[in-house]
């Protein structure tokens, strides 16, 4: 009877990796497709656009700061396979007027052809207790993380789904995995680009393009350094759970994950653990990767409740040293 059982269940295993090519989308060619990298000019973005260049790719650079936007451009160009590749910089905010961002798009297309993979990194944070965080950055994050991710996007998707292929990446964190003290600005901004993601990836798989979000844990770029010098001590202490990345090492995953049309891109052990423990209904590219959330959903839950309390342990041993040192301070 349990020789049976088993034997059912290999077989199942092997049927269903027969079907995993259905599943399974082609992988998109990078040499001379035509890039468009949003928040280009640092940090991740910088290094996502110097590996898709190193690959055969032109690239579109978007950002605010020209001066910044053309010294990337310089710094990229040194990485040129042949001499038809085209770095081309485009200042614009993502975030405020959705027609300017259309225009400008339209605009790199017209110059390096249909968009073959447009990444949205542009992005910022702000850390803070709830109470501290002023109003105003609420819907700052929200504007520039979550709407200027839609814009670009909306921009580029018809095209897209008349040339039937494309890629859409959007950058979202470990922060949009799970919510940490002193992220109540930033996090709901990550955790709407997967909703995005998600209803999107459902809209567009038909027409054979592949949406991935990338979740990213803290990486050593100048928007982390900025970050790092508001930071809550709760926040710090959490976030030491898990060491500091190196952008080029986030940027090689988040590009093969791309190319491969995979819908999660984590890095390092805490990434793949988060990224099995809240699949919950996300779409699957690979029966492989189906199999691992329905083995590992149980055991990384009771992993994830050690870290809960530990990061429970951390708050409230920072609350009372705090108000032992308001008292002492009192007493003086
Ligand atoms: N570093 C980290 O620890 C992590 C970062 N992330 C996410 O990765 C992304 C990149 O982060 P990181 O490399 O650290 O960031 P950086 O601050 O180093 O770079 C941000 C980039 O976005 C651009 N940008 C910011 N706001 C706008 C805007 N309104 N319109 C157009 N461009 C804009 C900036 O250029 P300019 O200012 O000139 O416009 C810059 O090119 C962000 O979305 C971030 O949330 C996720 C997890 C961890
Ligand atoms: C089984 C479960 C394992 C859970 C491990 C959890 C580890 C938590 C560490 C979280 C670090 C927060 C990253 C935010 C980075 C970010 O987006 C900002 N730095 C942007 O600037």
């Amino acid at each position: 009877m349990l020789l049976l059982a088993a034997a059912f269940i290999v077989a199942f295993v092997l049927l269903l990796y027969m079907v995993s090519p259905l599943i399974s989308p082609k992988p998109l060619k990078l040499p001379g497709a035509h890039v468009v990298v949003t928040g280009g000019s640092s940090g991740i973005g910088k290094c996502i656009a110097i590996e898709c260049y190193k690959q055969g790719a032109f690239i579109t650079l978007i950002a605010r700061d020209e001066n910044k936007l053309l010294q990337t451009k310089k710094e990229i160009e040194k990485y040129s396979v042949n001499d038809k590749q085209v770095v081309l910089c485009i200042s614009v905010d993502v975030s405020r007027d959705y027609e300017q961002v259309e225009n400008v798009l339209k605009q790199a297309q017209e110059k390096l052809g249909p968009v073959d993979m447009l990444v949205n990194c542009a992005g910022t944070s702000v850390t803070g207790k709830f109470e501290d965080i002023e109003v105003n950055c609420f819907e700052r994050l929200m504007a520039v993380n979550y709407l200027g991710s839609v814009y670009p996007s909306r921009s580029v998707i018809a095209t897209m789904k008349e040339r039937r292929m494309g890629r859409i990446v959007f950058v979202s964190s470990q922060a949009g995995q799970l919510g940490l003290f002193g992220y109540t600005a930033y996090s709901p901004t990550k955790f709407a680009l997967r909703g995005l993601a998600e209803a999107l990836q459902m809209e567009v798989k038909p027409y054979n393009i592949y949406v991935t979000v990338a979740y990213p844990p803290d990486t050593d770029t100048p928007g982390f350094a900025e970050e790092s010098k508001t930071k809550p001590l709760e926040t710090k202490l959490i976030s030491e759970t898990s060491s500091v990345c190196q952008a080029e090492q986030v940027a090689r995953v988040i590009v093969k994950d791309a190319i491969q049309g995979n819908f999660n891109s984590s890095v390092g052990s805490d990434g793949y653990m988060l990224s099995i423990l809240t699949s919950g209904m996300s779409p699957v590219t690979s029966i492989t990767e189906g199999l691992q959330q329905v083995v590992c959903m149980g055991i990384f839950r009771i992993v994830g409740l050690f870290y809960l309390g530990s990061f429970d342990s951390i708050v409230r041993r920072c609350m009372m040293q705090r108000e032992k040192s308001e008292s002492a301070d009192k007493t003086e």
